[in-house]
């Protein structure tokens, strides 16, 4: 058990060690022989002593019934060190870093989750995750299987209740309560129903006008199949009208799991053609999903899980910024390379050499540099190409810096370290 260190419970115990020696002292002048102690019965600090238990008794969070029994001398000090002992809160299972979220994070979010967790079963517990969702983005979740995404998700929007910490949910800029639309695994539609029935029956049960379901209809563009029956839909069509379903409350944030999934690349388009114009609309989307190349050009804010953790959170240029940027330069042959590379390496710059290629670690923009050092050393460089990190090498160094504290920078397989020519 950890000891709270903080100045109160430091003079706390303090007090309560005094007190004991204060109660020993009493009880010895009582029953055996005056001692010249300094805490003895009527003395100025025993009056002390006494005070101050009685203060400590009346600010510490002592239930009722025990005050009287911490008003006697040594005994208050004992139960309330007692008490900060097993009210001493439980160390959290990371460095506060990783989970505290800064107040810009927290000013600018529709959703935060304060260092939460969930427990699933006996052996998987999820957290615990501290995460900001700004107001107004299209945030993916990314990670990949079991990372913890659909538990998130379900921890947003209450289907899972927190075993600590909180989810918080800012209000509308109106002040009202932000309303969610939910599209967690499949659509769950009654296949024997037409479209727009399936869409009546929930808001019938919300107690909203017809009018709601035949507005969403449209709204994605399924008016005109609003009359056939949800069984005889393609995977594309059911998850219109699980959008549909999900946009019923006109929602502020709408949280959706693999949206993607299953959809053709038409559809798929189309899917993100639609979440823009929510965004657009000022609404916060929040989308789990796995395929990193497709959070690219969606998404404007990400958050990576890992193993039940947040491992990243920020824009996908934050996210490629993790690993540096490359120039791959070419020569004509390979002295030509090599001539190349040792000038790149006198001038300051780390490099790999990759078959005829130098992979160089340097912005985009030391391309016209990289070249004038080539010809400086007497070669010509046939290519010199910028090299922008993808999401999905950001998100591998991220999970592999995590996962092993030993693993030594991966360079690609076909890399070997420079040798400098002599
Ligand atoms: N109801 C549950 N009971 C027990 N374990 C669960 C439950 N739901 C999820 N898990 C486990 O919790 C972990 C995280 O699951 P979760 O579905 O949140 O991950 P995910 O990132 O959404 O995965 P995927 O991309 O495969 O959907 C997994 O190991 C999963 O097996």
């Amino acid at each position: 058990m950890k000891l709270n260190r903080s100045p109160a419970m430091v003079v706390l115990r303090v007090l309560s060690a005094l007190e004991l020696i204060s109660l020993a002292a009493i009880l010895i002048n009582r029953f055996t022989v005056h001692l010249p102690v300094v805490t003895s019965t009527g003395g100025p600090l025993h009056g002390l002593f006494y005070v101050s238990t009685i203060l400590l008794a009346l600010f510490l969070p002592l239930p009722r019934a025990s005050k009287w029994l911490a008003a006697v001398p040594g005994v208050g000090g004992v139960l309330a060190l007692w008490r900060a002992h097993r009210h001493t809160p439980a160390p959290a299972d990371e460095p506060p870093s990783a989970l505290d979220l800064t107040d810009d994070q927290r000013r600018l979010a529709i959703v935060i989750a304060d260092r939460v967790t969930a427990t699933l079963s006996s052996d998987t517990r999820i957290g615990p995750l501290s995460f900001a969702v700004p107001r107004g983005t299209i945030t993916g979740l990314v990670g990949p299987n079991g990372a913890g995404k659909t538990t998130a998700l379900r921890l947003m929007c209450a289907l899972v209740a927190p075993s600590s910490g909180s989810i918080l949910t800012a209000d509308d800029p109106s002040g009202a309560a932000a309303r969610m639309g939910v599209l967690i695994d499949s659509p769950g539609l009654l296949p024997s129903l037409t479209a727009r029935d399936n869409l009546l029956v929930l808001t019938r049960l919300a107690g909203w006008q017809p009018a709601v379901a035949d507005q969403a209809l449209e709204r994605v563009e399924m008016t005109s199949a609003g009359h056939r029956s949800v069984g005889t839909f393609s995977l594309g069509m059911k998850q219109r009208i699980g959008l549909a379903a999900a946009l019923l409350a006109d929602p502020d944030i709408v949280i959706l799991d693999e949206p993607t999934n299953g959809l053709d690349p038409r559809g798929k388009s189309d899917l993100r053609v639609f979440l823009r114009e929510l965004s657009a609309e000022g609404k916060t989307v929040i989308l789990a999903t796995h395929a990193l190349d497709e959070v690219e050009e969606l998404c404007d804010h990400l958050i990576a899980m890992d193993r039940g953790r947040v491992i990243f959170q920020g824009t996908p240029a934050q996210m490629r910024r993790m690993i540096p940027e490359t120039v791959l330069c070419r020569a004509a042959g390979p002295s030509e390379r090599d001539a190349a590379a040792a000038a790149f390496v006198d001038a300051g710059y780390a490099v790999a050499l990759d078959r005829d290629a130098i992979r160089v670690t340097a912005d985009t923009g030391h391309g016209a540099v990289l070249n004038r050092l080539a010809q400086k050393a007497g070669t010509t460089l046939t290519e010199i190409t910028a090299e922008r990190p993808t999401l999905e090498q950001a998100f591998l160094h991220l999970t592999s810096t995590r996962a092993t504290s030993d693993a030594h920078a991966c360079a690609g397989n076909d890399e070997e370290d420079l040798e400098v020519p002599t």
